[in-house]
């Protein structure tokens, strides 16, 4: 378990983490997001004491992760894939680990295994493709078998399958009772992989909540509907009690249930050209609620301070309305 409890971090004037009070629970995946410059990699550099709150509190297992005696084996932590010296061999780096960390000498060739580096165990880490760097830093993560994971932009440089095996990899670690903590700016991937969120702004939380109920809540589900007779079926859709949009031309309707709202225009007498259940993306919603905390931005035509409005976004505001 990992606990922040008003955990504050400023350099100069800028706070970079404002006051953060969070749990990292064991047995599950807890997805760490927020925009460029939120402050995730300070939370995850202070929660591995290599940066020191200006103020507060974050503990692993019930204390500060400094005062740790076999820090490998409470805390694996990938931070930064390149952290390896380049003329070191997959195989020399882990054995460093294992012996600085009186972890014993067959553990190494046990993660080669596991990460998928046994065949390349005797070459230099600086001629390591991104990915390899990654499952390298995977291993070194996991090499003292700790109860708390700790992985920053995991799947960085990986291909598919790696992306697979990454996904695999965490949700088996929570599944073993570990505690996973991971950030990802792929959301697709969070989405497959999280089963809480942990979503932070200008330092701050916006969210913290199981997947299931962050998508319920910011991730708004719709039925799209095409039809020549939009002002009958608004008629007919409204008088039901429905939200309804028109998005050039295409109506919204604030519902999941489809086949109900095909039965309600059958019996209105429309005729409908397309009825489709949209469930919007954990990206959509992600998009929404950080809109006014995103610190870098590029040049827009569209509203300067927002980004470009998701459609179920639109929807929602019923700027179309
Ligand atoms: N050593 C530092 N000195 C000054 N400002 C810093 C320092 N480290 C981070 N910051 C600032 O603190 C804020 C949070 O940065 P941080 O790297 O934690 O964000 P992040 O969420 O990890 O971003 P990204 O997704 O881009 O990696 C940013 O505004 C950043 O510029």
């Amino acid at each position: 378990m990992i606990r922040a409890r008003e955990l504050t971090k400023r350099y100069g004037d800028k706070t970079a983490v404002d006051g953060l009070d969070f749990t990292v629970e064991p047995g599950m995946v807890t997805g760490f997001l927020g925009p460029n410059g939120a402050g995730k990699s300070t939370t995850m550099r202070m929660i591995l004491g290599l940066d020191r709150p200006t103020s507060g509190t974050v503990t692993v297992n019930g204390h500060p992760y400094a005062e740790s005696v076999a820090p490998l084996r409470e805390v694996g932590a990938l931070l930064e894939a390149s952290a390896v010296h380049p003329g070191r061999t997959a195989r020399a780096h882990l054995r460093w680990l294992a012996a600085s960390n009186r972890i014993p000498a067959a553990r190494v060739d046990e993660i080669l295994e596991q990460v998928g580096l046994t065949d390349v165990a005797g070459k230099r880490a600086g001629k390591f493709s991104l990915g390899m760097r990654q499952r390298l830093g995977i291993a070194s993560a996991l090499i003292g078998d700790p109860p708390i994971v700790i992985l920053d932009e995991p799947v960085n440089g990986l291909d598919s399958e790696g992306i697979r095996w990454v996904r695999r990899l965490c949700r088996e670690l929570a599944a073993e009772g570990r505690t996973v903590f991971v950030s990802s700016h792929l959301m697709s991937e969070m989405a497959l992989m999280a089963d809480h969120l942990l979503v932070i702004g200008q330092g701050r939380i916006l969210a913290d909540d199981s997947m299931t109920d962050f998508m319920s809540g910011h991730a708004p589900s719709y039925v799209r509907l095409q039809t020549r007779d939009r002002v009958q079926a608004r008629a007919a859709l409204t008088a039901a009690g429905l939200d309804v949009v028109d998005v050039d031309g295409e109506l919204r309707v604030s519902s999941r249930d489809a086949a109900a709202i095909g039965d309600l225009l059958f019996d209105a007498e429309v005729r409908v050209h397309e009825l489709t259940a949209v469930q919007s993306s954990l990206e959509d919603a992600f998009m929404t609620l950080t809109a006014d905390t995103v610190e870098y931005r590029a040049g827009t035509t569209a509203a300067p301070n927002r980004p470009e409005p998701s459609e179920p976004a639109l929807a929602r505001e019923g700027a179309l309305r």
